[in-house]
């Protein structure tokens, strides 16, 4: 059996004589006399199609300290504009959240230094399976592999317990702080979303195990391509957990779907994105829809972002709400499934949620 590193890593196409064997995005794109993509990272659908910009500042913001500034009546205004956006946009750009600028700014640079080892160092963590708690790639992506994604990657699991390359120096640490200050906002957020749905604020906490919820960390890498229009750095999808939240080094390049109409999101400065998962669609029997995104790729800057995704606790069996079932008028739409076997779907190839959300009758 080929080891996994060689499994996952591509084998650089032979039109770019001067690119190593096995590649990423990066050492492609600065490999010697590169111009022009090879015809494997070419995606058939163009993927700025149906593009669409802000132009009238529709995306929902949320102003965190709002929510927990000790006043009732501000933090049940938010809550309901919390529950707006949740089930129109499952979206929205959260402000005034508390985490320093300057550690968010500083993990950002700690991903973009992590990059930059040598290749041999990112290659130690280049693996198939995604069970393994540090894993490091390019943009093959398991369900469509005869397309390759404009993007290098690495991934951590940051909670329950946390794990992370012990180089660049310092960058554990940070990624470390970075995770825990996050999370705090994620829980936060998660009382609200409870309020939200109609029960007391620490029910998704109980009801989902949070306490060793299921909490990654994701940086892409997404560096300048000579044909933007033709590739894609991650295709349209949905995130498994429950809320992710998102940053990015101000480039630009998260698109999210509303209503058919794909929108590029102009993040606000210090901005976390916030986005819904499949599992609060599970959770709260379809009020709220996990929303599908991507990130398209520019020819001028190399974009980093980071998705810190925090979900339920690998063994919680996750199934609608009771209180949101009624079997007359509100029956259960999705079968319950524990959250592990969930994340394993994915290796099947289809989106997840159709696999277990149940026929209307
Ligand atoms: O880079 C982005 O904006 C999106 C990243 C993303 O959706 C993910 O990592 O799941
Ligand atoms: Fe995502």
């Amino acid at each position: 059996m080929a080891s996994p590193t060689q499994v996952l890593v591509q084998t650089a196409p032979k039109t770019h004589p001067h690119v190593p064997s096995r590649t990423t995005v990066k050492a492609l794109v600065e490999s010697d006399g590169f111009k022009s993509i090879p015809s494997n990272y070419s995606y058939t659908a163009h993927p700025n199609d149906s593009d669409a910009s802000d132009p009238n500042n529709t995306i929902p913001t949320i102003d965190f300290s709002l929510l927990t500034s000790g006043d009732p009546h501000q933090r049940s205004k938010v809550i309901q504009d919390i529950d707006k956006s949740c089930q129109e946009w499952g979206f929205f750009m959260l402000v005034n959240h508390g985490v320093p600028e300057s550690l968010m700014k500083a993990v950002l640079n700690g991903c973009n230094e992590f990059f930059n080892l040598p290749m041999e160092e990112k290659l130690e963590f280049a693996t198939k399976d995604i069970w393994k708690p540090i894993r490091f790639g390019t943009g093959v992506d398991i369900k469509v592999e005869k397309f390759f994604f404009w993007r290098d990657f690495i991934k951590v699991f940051a909670h329950p317990e946390f794990n992370c390359p012990s180089k660049p120096q310092g960058f554990s640490e940070i990624v470390q702080e970075y995770c825990k200050r996050s999370r705090e906002v994620t829980m936060e957020l998660l009382k609200a979303i409870s309020e939200s749905l109609g029960f007391e604020e620490s029910y998704i906490e109980k009801a989902m195990n949070l306490k060793s919820g299921f909490q990654l960390f994701a940086a892409n890498l997404y560096p300048p391509c000579p044909q933007p229009e033709l590739a894609m750095g991650i295709p349209a999808h949905t995130d498994h957990g429950l809320l992710t939240l998102l940053i990015e080094n101000e480039i630009g390049g998260l698109q999210i779907q509303h209503n058919g109409t794909w929108f590029h999101v102009n993040p606000l400065p210090n901005s976390f994105l916030v986005n819904t998962g499949d599992h609060l669609e599970i959770l709260s029997n379809g009020r709220y829809k996990s929303i599908m995104h991507r990130a398209v790729v520019n020819n001028k800057s190399t974009r980093i972002s980071i998705a810190a995704p925090n979900g339920p606790s690998l063994d919680t069996v996750v199934s609608p709400a009771p209180e949101l079932v009624d079997n007359e008028s509100r029956p259960a739409a999705y079968m319950p499934m524990k959250y592990k076997d969930y994340i394993d779907l994915q290796l099947e190839g289809k989106p997840c949620l159709e696999r277990v959300r149940l026929p209307v009758s």
